[in-house]
């Protein structure tokens, strides 16, 4: 069904290494000869352990670093090749990020209605359709946002320390969604949050990417989380994508070996 629909993101024979700490100074190749395209409105999946390349694959679409070889595409437009990166600036919001830890994305000294509005204020007048009808009142748009992701709106005042770490994860999540973007990157963004929370967010999450029609990239450690929003989902081993399949499908036995094994570690 997705091969009918844009492609958004195609990423092409992507390499990552980095430089060795040990005597003999071996390269890590974090990413080796990574290929995959993600179509409009899709959510993709991806797990694998630790170590695998998963972050280093968030941060270079991410444009936080630099790939050697192969090329990163988004809407058609060339993002980064090797020796060249696009600037994220450039992009107007259309990619945007949710990371693990909600208390590193949020600074300190803002209030949360300054925090929120960051990338709208760095819009200037470009207002996305989502907030067309209160583009000219700041506050209107804060709380249509926190009402988006199930928030009190009297928070706007309050600092990111007076939040719960839930909480927090909401407004980096408003955040993201306030430019409109067409791709999301999502790594680990319920891991450390408890089940409880984890499973709300979860939910909220599926039903914005449905209602709003952002592409993601959905990295998760959690094989339950990844099949209830992600349309299809990618394995990673030591940078190279070994799987990919609906999500139907993470309990087939005809899945990779590899994928079986975590299917297996996952419920034991
Ligand atoms: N800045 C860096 N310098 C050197 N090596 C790095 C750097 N970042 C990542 N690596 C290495 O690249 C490989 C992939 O790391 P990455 O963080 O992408 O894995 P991951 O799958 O996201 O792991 P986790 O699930 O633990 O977050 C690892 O071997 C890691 O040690």
């Amino acid at each position: 069904m997705s091969e009918d629909r844009e492609v958004v993101l195609a990423i092409q024979n992507v390499i990552k290494s980095y430089a060795g700490h040990t005597k003999h100074k071996i390269r890590t190749k974090a990413l080796d000869g990574v290929t995959f395209h993600l179509h409009e409105g899709e959510c993709v999946g991806l797990i694998g352990e630790s170590g695998s390349g998963k972050s280093t694959l968030a941060r270079c679409i991410l444009l936080m670093e630099k790939i050697d070889a192969g090329q990163i595409r988004f809407q058609g437009k060339e993002l980064a090749g090797p020796g060249k990166v696009a600037k994220y600036q450039a992009l107007e919001g259309q990619i945007q990020a949710v990371f693990q830890n909600p208390a590193a994305s949020l600074n300190p000294q803002l209030r949360i209605i300054d925090s929120l509005m960051e990338p709208l204020d760095s819009l200037l007048n470009k207002t996305p359709a989502i907030l067309a009808d209160c583009s000219h009142d700041r506050q209107r748009c804060a709380r249509r946002l926190l009402e988006m992701v199930e928030l009190p709106v009297q928070i706007t005042d309050r600092y990111p320390h007076q939040l719960s770490g839930g909480q927090k994860q909401r407004v980096a999540i408003a955040r993201a969604i306030s430019s409109k973007p067409s791709l999301i990157v999502m790594d680990e963004p319920t891991s450390s949050l408890d089940m409880i929370t984890q499973a709300h967010i979860v939910d909220m999450l599926s039903n914005l990417q449905k209602s709003i029609g952002f592409s993601c990239l959905f990295i998760s450690h959690d094989l339950g989380t990844i099949q209830h929003v992600s349309d299809t989902i990618m394995v990673i081993q030591q940078g190279r994508i070994i799987d990919n399949f609906a999500r139907g499908e993470l309990f087939s036995s005809q899945r990779h070996a590899y994928t079986q094994s975590l299917v297996h570690r996952y419920q034991s």
